[in-house]
């Protein structure tokens, strides 16, 4: 296993290591939530406030970790999130993490706010999925769409918990406002090589739902879905899948953790659509109890970052290793062949952290 600074035992010790490497503007806009990160500290404070039952002599001594997920088949059920900027943590910035996901066996959700091109990240060969920010110019929305089915990407992951911009004081003390000079959201180039600023758009709604239903055949995930409403909603609308986000706490802060919104949705769901979930995942037993309270996968964001940062494509791999070997030992521990023999049972929810 590679040992990152002799420390990297844990996601906690490569996030250590890469906060005393990037710079602390950058290390700000990653780390960082909206508001007083209530929210952000809420998604990790509720795995704490869930607990395994583990059971006993069930010989679950071959694992299986493998899942099927929209026609893909993935080494685990972890995901890399959708995040923006790589190029701060890295040169090689999104393509040093697509090689990562790929070697690991993972897809990875490459943002809009990409700062290599999407053809180059494609070009490594792992399997994409693309994060759309829905932009009120239906044209350019169109073209990029078009980009993403012919760079390969296998699904579409719709941002909708972003009408407006988050306020994230760490960046407003720092001033960060600008991607320093040779930085660009490398998506966002239009026809005449101009590159637009991503537009939050509050108008985004239902009908533009049903509108990129029409306009793709790909599979859609709506990303940002709290409220069991807007899953029922979702599954009208007819897409594929819904992320259960909450930005990683950099939108709406106050937002419910993402953990205590997630049995709400799998009700609403009642399994018409794989649930994702995201936000403060950060060991094996975080994803056993996502898992076992009904997600189909989940997401990481900030730790593969941290990976980034600290050791590009290697960082990023031990990150998902990491990650993997934890849920291994957990499902082991807890007498669990694999994914798919998860169940609510498992879980207790207990008062205190
Ligand atoms: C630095 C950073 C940038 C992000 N950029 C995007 C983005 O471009 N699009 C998006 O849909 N979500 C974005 N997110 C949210 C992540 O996709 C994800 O919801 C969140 O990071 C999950 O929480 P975690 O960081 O605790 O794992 C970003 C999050 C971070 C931390
Ligand atoms: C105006 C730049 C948009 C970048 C969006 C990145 C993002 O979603 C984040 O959470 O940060």
């Amino acid at each position: 296993m590679l040992a990152l600074d002799g420390t990297g035992l844990n996601l906690a010790d490569v996030a250590d290591g890469a906060r005393r490497r990037l710079d602390p503007v950058h290390w700000d806009f990653f780390a960082g939530g909206a508001g007083d990160e209530r929210t952000l500290r809420a998604n990790e404070e509720a795995f704490t406030r869930h607990r395994i039952l583990p059971r006993i002599l069930r010989g679950a001594q071959v694992r299986d970790l493998r899942i099927s997920l929209l026609g893909c088949r993935l080494a685990m059920p972890v995901l890399i999130a959708p995040t923006a900027f790589h190029r701060l943590a890295h040169p090689e910035g999104e393509v040093a993490t697509a090689h990562a996901a790929a070697e690991a066996g993972t897809i990875m959700v490459v943002s809009m706010a990409a700062t290599r091109p999407l053809e180059e990240i494609a070009a490594v060969g792992g399997p994409l999925w693309f994060q759309l920010y829905p932009q009120s110019d239906l044209g350019f929305t169109s073209a990029l769409v078009r980009r993403a089915e012919a760079a390969g990407c296998r699904a579409l992951v719709v941002t909708v918990d972003s009408p407006v911009f988050g306020r994230r004081e760490r960046d407003l003390r720092h001033r960060f406002v600008d991607l320093p000079p040779g930085l660009l959201c490398e998506n966002m180039r239009d026809p005449s090589g101009r590159v637009r600023d991503i537009e939050m758009d509050a108008g985004l709604d239902w009908p533009r739902i049903g509108w990129l239903r029409e306009l793709t055949t790909l599979p859609i995930l709506l990303k940002g879905v709290l409220h069991p409403a807007d899953a029922r909603l979702a599954v009208a609308h007819g897409v594929d899948g819904v992320v259960v986000s909450n930005h990683g706490g950099r939108q709406l802060d106050g937002a419910v953790a993402t953990l205590d919104a997630l049995p709400g949705i799998v009700a609403a769901v009642d399994g018409r659509l794989p649930v994702l979930l995201d936000g403060g995942i950060r060991r094996g037993t975080d994803v056993l109890v996502a898992l076992a309270l009904g997600a189909t996968a989940v997401l990481v964001g900030r730790p593969v970052l941290w990976g980034l940062a600290v050791g590009g494509v290697a960082g990023v791999r031990h990150v998902l290793d990491l990650l993997r070997d934890d849920l291994d030992r957990a499902l082991a521990l807890a007498g669990v062949a694999g994914p798919g023999e998860l169940s609510g049972d498992l879980v207790a929810k207990v008062a205190g952290g």
